[in-house]
């Protein structure tokens, strides 16, 4: 088993380190925020992921996890340093690098002994070479240092197990030496190893994630086109993926891909592209279908209403997925602050995001304490996210709660048969509307 540092403590950081000491390995992860490290010391994640904290504890209380804010601490021993700190928008879409550039020069400024250094963060192609140079301008001591791109695939929500069985480990370096170490670093994850150069590495994970988001785009305006032919997207995407060349996956129709990469990294892309004169058509177009089906719901409720001014509406669901707090481009950001721009009164719910939805929304949006309250008399219903908790919710209560409940489903939550039991006009994502009084 080795001595591994995890530079950046974010999802990625976490989990690597927290997987990495529970297949036995020796970790000890670096992060710049004291508040962080004094919290994940003492066993708190500063992230909601299912089964991080118990892992987490386990591992601290073993010795084979550490946490520090010293560079020279966390570097002595490292045989595998892995970048995972994060990689922004600049203004103009592109990757800022103002993090991974100020990792590099801490590396070269502290580390004394030959290691492998292994880019786990979202980078363009070229940047491990850039990170490469920079420790190389920054050593004191005559070592050497092998760079690995080492992108990372796994989801929020399912990180752990996304760990223990992705379908892909990509390691990217030109040394057979890191290919060796990095390939036993992986082996007790089982997860297939795929050894490529570093250029190739890097563009996979942009690719993988540009390829995704095109799916996701592509149904939606499936969808849209089967609202106007009544058809229904959620059959015609079960139909589709029955064919293994297209597969199941990523063909949910919605309001859309929101959260901390699709947006960042599809943006990132098209500018990777522009820098060596190819206008990357496709991804252009999947961008603006995306900010467009953002807003389907409240075109649909100003289409049904004439104007919003003075209607109460309950948004449902602030985190860009279920089984996560994190609300870093979230639909409800553009969705809340168009409602009010609109003259609507918003409530707002989420099981586990409020807190983190408090810091960006509007003021104007007020927070119930659950679904219940939320509801209480409001005009319409906005569902932002497929969390369990809406999905299990009886129809019933619906028209308990509200005065006359319209709800515009932006998840495909219910069952069309389901909804069309009760008192309800439900209005969804490429499905025939029902409007049953
Ligand atoms: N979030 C995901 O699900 C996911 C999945 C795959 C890949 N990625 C990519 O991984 C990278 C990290 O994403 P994230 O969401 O974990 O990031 P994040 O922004 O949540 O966390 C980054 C962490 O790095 C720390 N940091 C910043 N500068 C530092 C420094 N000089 N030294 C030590 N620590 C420093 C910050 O304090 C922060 O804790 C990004 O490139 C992202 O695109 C993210
Ligand atoms: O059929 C689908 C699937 C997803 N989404 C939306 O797409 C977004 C992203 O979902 P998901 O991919 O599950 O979440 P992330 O945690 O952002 O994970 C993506 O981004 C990570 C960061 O790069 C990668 O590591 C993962 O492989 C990649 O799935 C969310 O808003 C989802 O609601 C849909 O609208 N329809």
């Amino acid at each position: 088993m080795r001595n591994l540092a995890v530079i950046g403590t974010g999802y990625v950081g976490l989990v690597t380190g927290v997987c990495l000491s529970e297949v036995g390995h020796h970790v000890v992860c670096i992060d710049v925020d004291e508040e962080k490290v004094k919290k994940m010391k003492s066993g708190i994640p500063p992230i909601f992921e299912p089964g991080l904290e118990e892992l987490m504890i386990k591992n601290i209380k073993n010795g084979q996890l550490h946490f520090t804010t010293d560079y020279t601490e966390g570097l002595k021993n490292a045989e595998v340093i892995y970048i995972t700190v994060g990689t922004p928008q600049n203004i103009d879409g592109s990757a800022d690098l103002k993090y991974i550039k100020q990792v590099a020069k801490d590396i070269g400024l502290h580390v004394t002994h030959d290691v492998i250094v292994a880019t786990k963060s979202t980078v363009p192609v070229g940047t491990n070479e850039l990170v490469h140079k920079i420790i190389q301008e920054n050593l004191k001591e005559n070592v050497q240092i092998d760079i690995v791109s080492n992108p990372e695939f796994l989801r929020e929500g399912f990180a752990i197990y996304d760990t223990f069985n992705n379908d892909r480990t990509v390691i990217g370096t030109s040394q057979d030496h890191a290919a060796k170490i990095m390939t036993e670093i992986n082996q007790p994850f089982n997860v297939p190893i795929f050894i490529t150069d570093i250029r190739s590495a890097e563009m996979i994970k942009y690719a993988s994630n540009a390829f995704l988001a095109t799916k996701i785009s592509f149904i939606n305006e499936i969808a849209l086109i089967c609202e106007k032919i009544g058809a229904n997207v959620d059959d015609v995407a079960y139909g589709m993926g029955q064919d293994s060349r297209i597969g199941p996956k990523f063909l949910d129709a919605g309001i859309g891909y929101g959260g901390s990469c699709f947006p960042k990294d599809s943006i990132a892309l098209v500018k990777m592209a522009e820098n060596v004169n190819h206008s990357f058509k496709i991804l252009n177009s999947v961008i603006e279908i995306n900010k467009k089906q953002q807003m389907i719901l409240v075109e649909k409720a100003k289409e049904r209403f004439g104007s919003l001014k003075g209607k109460k509406c309950a948004m449902l669901g602030l985190s860009f997925k279920p089984n996560t707090d994190d609300v870093r481009e979230s639909a409800c950001i553009y969705i809340s602050k168009r409602l009010i721009d609109e003259g609507a009164e918003v409530s707002a719910y989420d099981p586990i995001a409020i807190e983190n939805a408090k810091k960006i929304l509007d003021s104007k949006v007020k927070y119930g304490a659950n679904m219940e309250e939320t509801l209480q008399d409001t005009d319409f219903v906005f569902i932002l996210t497929d969390w369990k908790e809406f999905i299990d919710f009886p129809l019933d209560k619906f028209s308990d709660l509200m005065k006359f409940p319209i709800i515009f489903d932006g998840r495909n939550c219910y069952n069309l048969e389901d909804v069309k039991q009760y008192p309800i006009e439900y209005h969804s994502i490429g499905r025939a509307s029902i409007i049953n009084k």
